[in-house]
């Protein structure tokens, strides 16, 4: 992979990796403060959330240890077709495990969820989410695509993420910042999803990936690339990407900015 590269952490466990996400995501958060004043993040659904919680819900330890939720802006980097109290919603897991354990007196985020109206029709799904960006990002100006502070992404175990999925044409898309899925390989088959241009221009990306189930991806991610989704973000972004796995994830993977912390 030439230039700069993503930065690969192992950690022995959930446990060590939960802090250390937490710091990477206040750095994040405080970059974004300081440059326009609120927190724009985009969370997958799939495993992550449950990290993400156990990450963010720990009391501060100080000051500089505090989310400010009530500067957060969150938004779905992908989401299925599904009625937002459906099983499948990677709305719901996200409000299940994260949002509603949120204090309320440490301050609630803004949450930007698709348009439940519009689950007829991918492409309205796709087109009413962009707009919701637009309205976010752009503000009446006309902006080549939005720039998130922080993309929270997850890996499958064939090496998607979002909803981009190994050699999907979808994966060419170059204009639309969020797009419709209507054969995902993974079920439920309808979808929207941030676009591959959208995803690799963020400030920063990070992924969570724990447990044995994700070595043997993790391995052609790093060593091979072979145009997986989750490789080629890592090429496009190089260093605004990070990695945040297990050992269990990352055993015998070769790369050569790789910290076990
Ligand atoms: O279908 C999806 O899968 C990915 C990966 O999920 P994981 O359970 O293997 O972590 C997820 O990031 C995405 O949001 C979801 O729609």
């Amino acid at each position: 992979m030439p230039g700069k590269q993503p930065s690969l952490f192992a950690f022995s466990d959930a446990n060590t990796l939960a802090p250390a996400l937490r710091s990477y995501i206040i750095a994040c958060q405080n970059a974004g403060l300081n440059r326009h004043d609120v927190f724009k993040v985009a969370v997958s659904g799939g495993s992550l959330p449950k990290t993400l919680a156990q990450a963010l819900l720990t009391e501060p330890k100080s000051d500089e240890d505090t989310i400010k939720f009530d500067k957060w802006e969150i938004f779905f980097a992908d989401e299925r077709a599904v009625p937002k109290d459906h099983p499948d919603s990677n709305y719901l897991l996200v409000k299940n495990d994260l949002l509603d354990k949120i204090p309320s007196h440490w301050g609630l985020p803004t949450v930007r969820p698709v348009d439940y109206e519009q689950l007829n029709d991918t492409q309205e799904l796709a087109d009413a989410y962009e707009r919701t960006l637009v309205a976010s990002f752009a503000k009446g100006d006309s902006v080549k695509l939005p720039i998130f502070d922080l993309l929270l992404l997850g890996a499958g175990p064939d090496g998607h993420t979002c909803s981009l999925f190994p050699g999907h044409p979808l994966l060419r898309e170059a204009d639309a910042w969020v797009a419709p899925i209507e054969d995902s390989p993974k079920p439920p088959s309808k979808r929207i999803t941030l676009t591959l241009p959208v995803v690799t221009h963020a400030v920063r990306i990070a992924f969570v990936a724990t447990g044995e189930g994700k070595k043997e991806i993790m391995k052609e991610i790093f060593e091979a690339g072979n145009g997986l989704p989750c490789a080629l973000i890592n090429e496009a972004a190089g260093d605004r990407c990070s990695w945040f796995t297990d050992e269990a994830a990352v055993e015998g993977v070769q790369f050569p900015r790789r910290g076990f912390l």
